[in-house]
């Protein structure tokens, strides 16, 4: 299945957020969309995912989910939202209560992805018992549940310690090299956009439009090898160089806003 974003223009109320953004996710592919705060980015997924309906243009799949996926569109959010009185599975359970009647192919499915997001050992374990790191596998866990055909990821390691969000990446890729679920994945950060892409579309400050859209060209599962990491950051570089004064400014507009509210 495919996402097409096709001229797509948003406001809310008088502030136009989003211009003419335009361009696909193919099956199988994580693309990432990275740009300065308040450019559009989350507004953009949300448009995605069938959350939000665009002002202007058009967002739309090609093909067909997979019969096996029970929630083809599948957010994942920074805070992975757990419910505190539930337990891991019980967590990852809520993915699929209304969408799976049998108890036991709903089992099965709970101790699949709890393996493979190594937390076997923790489904009896509640929320609070967790890292942060740990909650964020659960997250992962219960979308990977759904079995879906889009993941639609907003910042989902932001709120995680740097060794964390490194170890949480290495277990990502290795878990999308599996499965290669297609990836809408909005990040501030431009090393997990390097290392994750295979696509970045560059956002200019807002109103949110497409400035580039960076092919990284290089197979994910050569992205660990110290042999690109000089490649990978040259690339971090050159998107820093594109987004340095769209940043600059846009925190002096946010600055000067909040300012307006003091
Ligand atoms: N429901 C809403 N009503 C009014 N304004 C909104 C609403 N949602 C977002 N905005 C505004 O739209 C702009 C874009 O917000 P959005 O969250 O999409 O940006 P973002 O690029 O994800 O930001 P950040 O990088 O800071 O997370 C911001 O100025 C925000 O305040």
């Amino acid at each position: 299945m495919e996402l097409e974003l096709r001229g797509l223009g948003h406001d809310f109320g008088p502030l136009t957020v989003l211009d003419d953004v335009s361009f696909s996710v193919r099956e199988s592919e994580i693309v990432s969309v990275i740009g300065p705060s308040g450019c559009g980015k989350s507004t953009l997924l949300a448009i995605a995912g069938g959350l939000i309906a665009p002002s202007r243009g058009s967002a739309f799949t090609v093909g067909v989910p997979s019969a096996a996926s029970l929630n083809p569109f599948t957010f994942v959010f920074q805070d992975a939202g757990l419910l505190p009185w539930r337990t891991v599975a019980g967590n990852v359970a809520l993915a699929l209560e209304d969408r799976l009647p049998s108890r036991r192919e709903r089992a099965e499915i709970i101790e699949e992805v709890l393996e493979r997001t190594g937390l076997r050992g923790f489904a009896q374990a509640y929320p609070k018992q967790l890292s942060g790191g740990m909650k964020q596998r659960v997250g992962i866990a219960r979308a990977l549940a759904a079995r879906p055909a889009f993941l639609l990821m907003d910042e989902p390691l932001s709120a995680v310690d740097a060794q964390t969000r490194e170890l949480l990446m290495e277990e990502f890729l290795a878990l999308w090299l599996r499965d290669r679920v297609s990836i809408l994945y909005v990040t501030h950060n431009l090393d997990e956009a390097v290392r994750l892409s295979d696509r970045i579309v560059v956002l200019s400050r807002r109103p949110g439009r497409v400035r580039e859209i960076i092919d990284v060209g290089i197979p994910q599962a050569e992205r660990g090898h110290p042999d690109v990491a000089s490649e990978l950051s040259a690339l971090q570089h050159d998107i820093w160089n594109l987004l340095r004064s769209e940043a600059r400014n846009a925190d002096r507009e946010l600055l000067s806003m909040e300012r307006a509210y003091v």
